[in-house]
């Protein structure tokens, strides 16, 4: 369902409340989802455009057949992955231009992404949804089940998204066991699920974007279980992110597996 703006009420409104209407009225990237032709379900969905532009277009690699996008919902990460992978994604056929943008000439329908959120989510075409908790194993496996495929018999994804974000409490120490909780349970998954730089033949393939909450402990995170692991990590704050918020993703490049001994 395309993002629709609300009427504000008639009723008197508290300073917070005006204060995020004003902030809205004044946010660019609101701005820019109210008349993109797209009508991205989210304002991330520029977040993410934005990393994959930064970063080469890895999500438009000719070689890159699966996409898990975890902690999915609304859904604008899906629909620009669709997007990249030649699905129709939009909510609304608004243009004729609109069309031709979403659809790369050359691919083929013959892709994988899979969409995973405690929520519920409306479809997106070419999009898998599951509705799941990740810090469950059970979602891990059901992951698997939806990857593995004649041309994928391996169950592997090519990139791995985590735009993840558990309810924040206002209790920062809660709130970064929480993150780093995310955290632990995505690169469980990714262990096991992530194609490697080598087995694609591609320096810089099998990719990993994830989401998180400036936070010593996160620092230690990135240290013991990304730097050793791939090729490039980086650190970015997009544009797009709001400048109050702690959040940074993580863009993990070139999955090397695990070192020998690891499990
Ligand atoms: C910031 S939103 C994601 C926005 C999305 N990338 C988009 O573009 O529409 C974070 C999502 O993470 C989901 N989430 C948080 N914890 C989760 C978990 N343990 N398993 C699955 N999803 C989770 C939330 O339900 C929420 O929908």
């Amino acid at each position: 369902m395309p993002f629709r703006p609300t009427l504000p009420s008639l009723q008197p409104k508290s300073s917070s409340s005006t204060n995020w209407l004003s902030r809205q009225s004044r946010d660019p990237y609101v701005k820019q989802r109210l008349s993109h032709p797209a009508l991205y379900r989210s304002r991330s969905a520029f977040k993410l455009l934005e990393l994959d532009q930064k970063y080469g277009g890895f999500l438009s690699k000719p070689d890159v057949r699966a996409v898990v996008d975890l902690g999915a919902a609304p859904g604008g990460w899906s629909q620009v992955v669709a997007g990249k992978m030649g699905f129709d994604a939009l909510d609304e056929d608004t243009t004729e231009l609109a069309k031709e943008e979403s659809s790369i000439p050359g691919r083929t329908k013959e892709k994988t992404i899979i969409a995973v959120d405690l929520l519920r989510m409306t479809p997106i075409p070419g999009v898998q949804i599951l509705q799941g908790d990740m810090l469950s194993l059970r979602t891990a496996a059901q992951i698997k089940n939806f990857l593995s495929r004649p041309g994928n018999p391996e169950g592997k994804a090519d990139v791995i998204l985590s735009d993840m974000a558990a309810n924040m409490t206002g209790n920062k120490i809660a709130d970064s066991e929480s993150s780093l909780d995310i955290c632990n349970a995505v690169f469980a998954f990714t262990k096991d699920h992530l194609r490697t730089e080598k087995t694609v033949a591609r320096r810089k393939a099998g990719v990993l974007v994830l989401k998180h909450f400036a936070h010593p402990l996160m620092t230690g995170f990135r240290k013991e279980y990304l730097d050793p692991h791939f090729t490039n990590v980086a650190y970015v704050k997009p544009d797009s992110s709001r400048a109050q918020s702690s959040e940074g993703y993580w863009v993990c490049m070139g999955w090397k597996g695990l070192h020998q001994g690891e499990s």
